[in-house]
């Protein structure tokens, strides 16, 4: 079998006497989207702050691409092409979309981070060109000499995920991209993790179930900080177990 983009061994957090996630083990195939799927409270953020480097392991190993990454550091974590789009808003609210975007693209260039790349701000040319293209992609580009701070929610959300593009990543980790947005925002948001699925693998947290249900090729569900199940949409839905923890004994 062909080795997994992120391979999960018996991933294990403890905080205190809490095991927030207990012993996941789970493959990532490259060029689909993966959903993770749980309760509140079931370990889905903690495992991203696991797989992203934010967190230390108490247990088990993660691979990317068949190399270790669970001892690095964050920004060395993107340096290997895994890049994540936050839940919360991350960016810098008095530059503008590009200058973040840019700045993003720099810091995958030099391996700095980008508050450090402030301290010593320089305009390349060529980031610059990076970042136009990824808000062209995210249909951002009209908006680009805007403070990120004045955008509306939905912008700011696609900008955040336009800071994780500019690391140029094979795998982009979201974390609830359509939290807070609007029903045409959601349609847009999720548009827009479609068409990144074409060309890049995703692992995304999401609890819109409409979004997950049309976006994800494979479910990966947790309970309690353990994987209940994970496989085909269509299959996961029907599993008694899942309704039951999840779906409070209903079909989404
Ligand atoms: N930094 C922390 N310190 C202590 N306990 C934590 C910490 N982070 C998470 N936990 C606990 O770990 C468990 C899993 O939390 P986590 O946020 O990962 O769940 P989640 O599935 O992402 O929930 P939600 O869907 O509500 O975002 C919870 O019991 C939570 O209280």
């Amino acid at each position: 079998m062909a080795t997994p983009l992120l391979a999960l061994d018996s991933v294990t957090k403890e905080f205190g006497s809490i095991r927030a996630v207990d012993e996941v083990t789970l493959d990532i195939p490259e060029s689909e989207v993966t959903a993770v799927i749980g309760p509140n409270g079931a370990g889905k953020t903690t495992l991203f702050n696991l797989i992203t480097g934010r967190y230390e392991l108490t247990d088990g190993q993660i691979e990317l691409r068949g190399e270790r990454i669970d001892q690095l550091e964050p920004q060395d974590i993107v340096q290997q092409g895994l890049a994540r789009s936050f839940q919360i808003t991350n960016f810098f609210p008095d530059l503008t979309a590009l200058e973040n975007v840019r700045l993003a693209a720099q810091a995958q260039r030099t391996g700095l981070t980008p508050g450090a790349l402030l301290q010593h701000y320089d305009d390349q040319s060529e980031t610059r060109e990076a970042a136009r293209d990824v808000l062209k992609r995210l249909d951002l580009l009209d908006i680009a000499e805007e403070q990120a701070g004045s955008l509306a929610h939905g912008q700011q959300r696609h900008l955040e995920i336009g800071i994780a593009l500019a690391c140029d990543p094979d795998l982009l980790v979201m974390d609830e991209p359509t939290a807070g947005m609007s029903p045409d925002e959601t349609v847009e948001t999720r548009e827009l993790v479609e068409d990144l699925a074409e060309d890049i693998t995703i692992v995304i947290i999401e609890h819109d179930m409409d979004v997950v249900m049309r976006v994800a090729d494979r479910l990966a569900v947790i309970e309690n900080g353990s994987l209940l199940t994970v496989g085909p949409p269509s299959v996961v839905r029907e599993d008694e177990r899942v309704q039951q923890a999840y779906l409070g004994g209903e079909t989404a």
